[in-house]
C-alpha cells in the first residue's frame, strides 16, 4: 500500500482539491484528510483568459498568450496547496510516496488527439520533494481515446468497497457532468453526460457577479422554460453513444439569454438533470441507484430534478461516507498509484481506447 496525495483543479475553476489516500491501486485501505486551496478572483480571471487563449491551440507544448503565466500560477497554487496540507496535518514529504497531479485542463479536443492540462509536474516534484505523476490524459488521447473520464476505475473501487450490488451509477457533477455505470465486476461504462455546473456558474456570474447558484436557491424560485429546455436538449451530443467526452465550453447558454435570472437558472439546472437522464438509453440497464459527487451534490434543486428525470433513488457521496468534493482528488491519487504499477487507467468502455491502457508521466524530485 502507498500513501498518495491527489490534486484536482477542475473545470469550475474554483480551486485546488487535495486528498490523501492509502492504496495499492486496486483497493483503498484508508482515506486520509482532504484540503482545498481556492483560487482568488484575480487568479480565476487569469485562468479564464488562459482558457480563451487555449481555444486555438494546436501544439500541446505551446503556451501562447496568458497560458505561460497561468501555468506558473497553477504550479504555484498546487505547491502551496500541498505544503499547507502537509503542515495542517503534521505530515512530512517523505511520508508521501507519490503525488497525482491532474493540472488544469485548458483545451480538450480528443477528436484532434489534443488535450492540454497546464501545470509543470517536474517543477512540482522538485518543489515538494515527492515523486509526481502528471500529464495523465496524454497517452489515452494519443492512442485515440476520449481522454476522459478518468475517475471510473476509482468509482468502481469505491462501489466494490461499499459492497453495493449493481447496477449503480456514480455521477460526478463538476463543471462538466460525467457518469460511471457499475455492475458487478464487469468493466465500468463511463462518459461525460453533458453540462454539470459550468453553464449555471457562468450564467449566474454574468447576471449576478457570483459564479454559483448557491444551494440551487435561484433555480428553486424560478420556472423551467420548456421551449428553451427543448432547444438545449436538441444538441446532437445526447444522441451519441458512449464513449464520449466534452470540453468545458461545449454548450451555449444562448437559449436562456432572454429569461429572467431565476427562470434561466431553473432551466439550466433542468438541462443538467435531463442531459444526465438521457444517458440511460445508452446503458445496458437503468441504474436503480445514482450516487452524486462533485460540487453539484451540494445543489438540492439539481438533486430533486435528477430524481424526477431518472425515476431512480438519487443519493449523495456523503450518504455513503465518501467525500463529494474531494472524490476527484482521491481518484487522481489512486490513478497515480496505478500509473506507478503500470495498471490501466482507462478502458475501451470508459474512453474508447482499443485496449486497457496505463499512462501518466513520472517526475522524480
Ligand atoms: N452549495 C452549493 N450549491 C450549488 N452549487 C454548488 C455548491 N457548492 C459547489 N457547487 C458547485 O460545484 C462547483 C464546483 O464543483 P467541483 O469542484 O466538483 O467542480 P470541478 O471539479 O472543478 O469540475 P470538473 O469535475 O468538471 O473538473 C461550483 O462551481 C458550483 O457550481
Ligand atoms: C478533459 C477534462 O479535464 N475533463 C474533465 C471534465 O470535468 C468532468 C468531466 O469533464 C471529466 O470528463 C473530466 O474530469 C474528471 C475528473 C474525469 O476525467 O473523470
Amino acid at each position: 500500500m502507498l500513501h498518495a496525495i491527489g490534486l484536482m483543479s477542475g473545470t469550475s475553476l474554483d480551486g485546488v482539491d487535495v486528498a490523501l489516500i492509502e492504496s495499492d491501486g486496486i483497493s483503498i485501505s484508508s482515506f486520509g484528510p482532504t484540503g482545498f486551496r481556492p483560487y482568488d478572483d484575480e487568479e480565476r480571471a487569469l485562468l479564464r483568459r488562459a482558457l480563451a487563449d487555449a481555444a486555438s491551440l494546436a501544439d500541446r507544448k505551446a503556451r501562447p498568450g496568458a497560458l505561460r503565466e497561468a501555468e506558473a500560477l497553477v504550479t504555484e497554487a498546487h505547491a502551496e496547496a500541498v505544503e499547507r496540507f502537509l503542515a495542517a496535518y503534521a505530515l512530512r514529504a517523505r511520508e508521501v510516496d507519490v503525488v497525482g497531479f491532474h493540472g488544469q485542463t485548458v483545451i480538450h479536443r480528443p477528436e484532434r488527439r489534443l488535450t492540454v492540462q497546464i501545470g509543470d509536474g517536474a517543477a512540482l516534484a522538485r518543489r515538494l520533494g515527492i515523486r509526481t505523476v502528471h500529464d495523465l490524459r496524454a497517452a489515452d488521447v494519443a492512442a485515440g481515446g476520449q481522454g476522459a473520464p478518468f475517475v471510473p476505475v476509482f468509482h468502481q473501487a469505491l462501489v466494490r468497497r461499499a459492497g453495493l450490488a449493481g447496477p449503480v451509477a456514480v455521477l460526478n457533477v463538476g463543471g462538466v457532468a460525467n457518469v460511471t455505470w457499475i455492475d458487478a465486476d464487469a468493466p465500468p461504462i463511463a462518459c461525460d453526460t453533458g453540462p454539470g455546473n459550468a453553464l449555471i456558474d457562468d450564467f449566474m456570474f454574468e447576471r449576478t457577479g457570483a459564479g454559483i447558484d448557491r444551494d440551487g436557491a435561484a433555480a428553486a424560485r424560478g420556472r423551467v422554460d420548456p421551449a428553451a429546455l427543448d432547444r438545449l436538449m436538441a444538441h446532437p451530443y445526447f444522441a451519441q453513444r458512449p464513449p464520449k467526452s466534452l470540453d468545458r465550453n461545449a454548450f451555449s447558454r444562448e437559449a436562456v439569454s432572454g429569461l429572467a435570472t431565476e427562470d434561466g437558472a431553473a432551466t439550466l439546472t433542468a438541462f443538467t438533470a435531463r442531459s444526465v437522464a438521457a444517458i440511460i438509453a445508452h446503458l445496458p440497464a437503468a441504474p436503480a441507484l445514482w450516487i452524486v459527487c462533485g460540487g453539484g451534490a451540494r445543489n438540492p434543486t439539481l438533486l430533486r430534478m435528477l430524481a424526477r428525470e431518472t425515476g431512480a433513488d438519487v443519493r449523495t457521496a456523503e450518504d455513503f461516507g465518501w467525500s463529494a468534493e474531494a472524490l476527484e482528488a482521491q481518484a487522481f491519487a489512486f490513478l497515480a498509484v496505478r500509473s506507478l504499477a503500470g495498471l490501466p487507467l482507462t478502458f475501451p468502455t470508459t474512453t474508447g481506447v482499443a485496449e486497457p491502457l496505463s499512462g501518466g508521466v513520472l517526475a522524480e524530485p
